[in-house]
């Protein structure tokens, strides 16, 4: 039942270009949470309506603001209040973005905080799931696995804090830094930094203001120290100075990253894939001397998780829009004769694999691929390419469970089959989840 329990207070922040909060609140509604949906808020109805609500655990009862009533067919709303608690429901370990504060002052990017972490992965199980029945067409079953402490030294998969190691915070025009609230682009002021990596934390100028300023980006290598980096509006590099670069490891081998490169984001995240790989990667399908791929391959991470595996003979192309990454790729897998790293858009270059000589007799059968796109996914264009070119398996590193499970269903349309599934916890205290899929041609 609609109850007009308060109306929306203007926002306080300080606010640097559009925000995302839309300009047509509703009533404060009585909900009954339902189940949570992709993209990390909760689903409840009301009046027939869904309404997808933030902040909320499927099970409790909440009353929320509605943000944007102007829609017809769903409304968007944020927990102003906790009616009926989940006992999953703990204290946020970012005070900054715990329910308690006005949802325009609360901070984004944390926002499972308030669940207990087993239930934050079963939550994340839940969504890789359903997405894999809807979209995918298969049932798939894969618990999602708290990061080892192994890997992860000094970070507590418990409390879900002190695992990134790389930050964007932003500066208001008065010169505050903080990230930006929930769903906007107001910047909320805080006094910690939970999430972050104890580095980052120790060097992060949440308590200066920076005038001038429009981001600030901080980054924690493996080796050497943090890196703090301020962005101006009239920034921009000569296409002659040559990037900073940092040292990341993975056990004992190390790779060298633009500073503003691609890294995966959690302390034991590169760790946590590189072992996933190599257990996904089927060895009775594994041909060392195939064209083998490591396509969206950054600075050759899983093509040297792949080289590990099978040993020095291994024959495998990384394949990265970045020509800078693909220049440290080069260097970073100068272990394996057989290795090596092309600057390429990967629809392009399937494109020129397809169009080779030999591809109708050779082309990439019985090779192996590792894929790991941006959150958008492979997507048709990608698949379709690439199942035309017939490799025996493909092992699919996915951060989006919607994108992995369309990307299977069009795999599946041309014959290859979902064999096996993992899935970690490499974002805590966020909805965001990893899984590694093996794609197995059949037919
Ligand atoms: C999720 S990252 C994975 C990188 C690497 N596999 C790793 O784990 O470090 C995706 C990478 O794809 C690259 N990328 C994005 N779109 C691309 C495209 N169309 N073709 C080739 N590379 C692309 C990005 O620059 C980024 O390095």
């Amino acid at each position: 039942m609609a109850q007009d329990r308060r109306r929306r207070r203007p926002a306080r922040g300080h606010r640097r270009g559009g925000s995302a909060r839309p300009a047509a609140p509703g009533p404060v509604l009585d909900l009954e949470v339902e189940r949570i949906a992709h993209g990390g808020v909760a689903v409840a109805r009301h009046e027939g309506r869904v309404v997808f609500v933030a902040d909320a655990i499927p099970g409790e009862r909440v009353a929320a603001q509605v943000v944007d009533a102007g829609r017809e067919r769903f409304w968007r709303a944020e927990t102003i209040s906790v009616l009926r608690a989940s006992p999953d429901r703990r204290e946020h370990p970012w005070a900054e973005a715990s329910v308690d504060r006005a949802p325009e002052q609360r901070a984004g990017g944390a926002e499972f905080g308030h669940i207990a972490m087993a239930r934050q992965r079963e939550l994340k199980a839940d969504v890789l799931r359903d997405a894999l029945r809807r979209m995918g067409g298969v049932e798939a079953e894969a618990a999602v696995e708290p990061v080892d402490p192994a890997v992860a030294p000094g970070v507590d998969p418990e409390a879900g804090t002190g695992w990134r190691t790389r930050v964007r915070l932003h500066v208001a025009p008065d010169g505050t830094v903080g990230p930006y609230a929930a769903r906007s682009h107001t910047v909320v002021p805080v006094a910690s930094l939970p999430l972050a990596a104890p580095a980052i934390q120790a060097i992060a100028p949440i308590a200066r203001t920076l005038e001038g300023a429009t981001a600030v980006d901080l980054v924690a290598p493996a080796d050497g120290d943090p890196q703090l980096i301020v962005r101006s509006p009239g920034d921009h590099r000569s296409r002659r100075d040559a990037a900073p670069t940092i040292t990341e490891r993975v056990g004992e081998r190390r790779f060298t990253v633009d500073r503003d490169g691609f890294w995966q984001v959690h302390v034991g995240a590169a760790a946590t894939l590189t072992a996933a790989v190599q257990d996904l990667v089927d060895p009775d399908r594994f041909d060392p001397a195939a064209d083998n791929q490591d396509l969206y391959g950054g600075v050759g991470l899983l093509a040297a998780a792949v080289g590990d595996r099978f040993g020095s003979g291994v024959r495998i192309t990384t394949v990265e829009a970045d020509a800078g990454a693909t220049e440290h790729a080069g260097a970073n897998l100068a272990d394996w004769v057989g290795a090596r790293a092309v600057t390429a858009r990967v629809d392009r270059y399937l494109d020129e694999l397809a169009a080779a000589p030999d591809a109708a007799t050779r082309g990439l059968r019985g090779a192996t691929v590792v894929l790991d796109p941006p959150r958008s996914g492979a997507g048709r264009a990608v698949v379709d390419r690439l199942a035309a070119l017939r490799p025996a398996q493909v092992v699919y590193v996915a951060c989006d469970p919607v994108a992995l499970a369309r990307d299977v269903g069009l795999f599946r349309a041309h014959g290859y089959e979902l064999e096996a599934l993992r899935a970690f916890d490499l974002f805590p205290d966020t909805h965001h989840v990893e899984a590694v899929a093996r794609l197995a041609a059949i037919v």
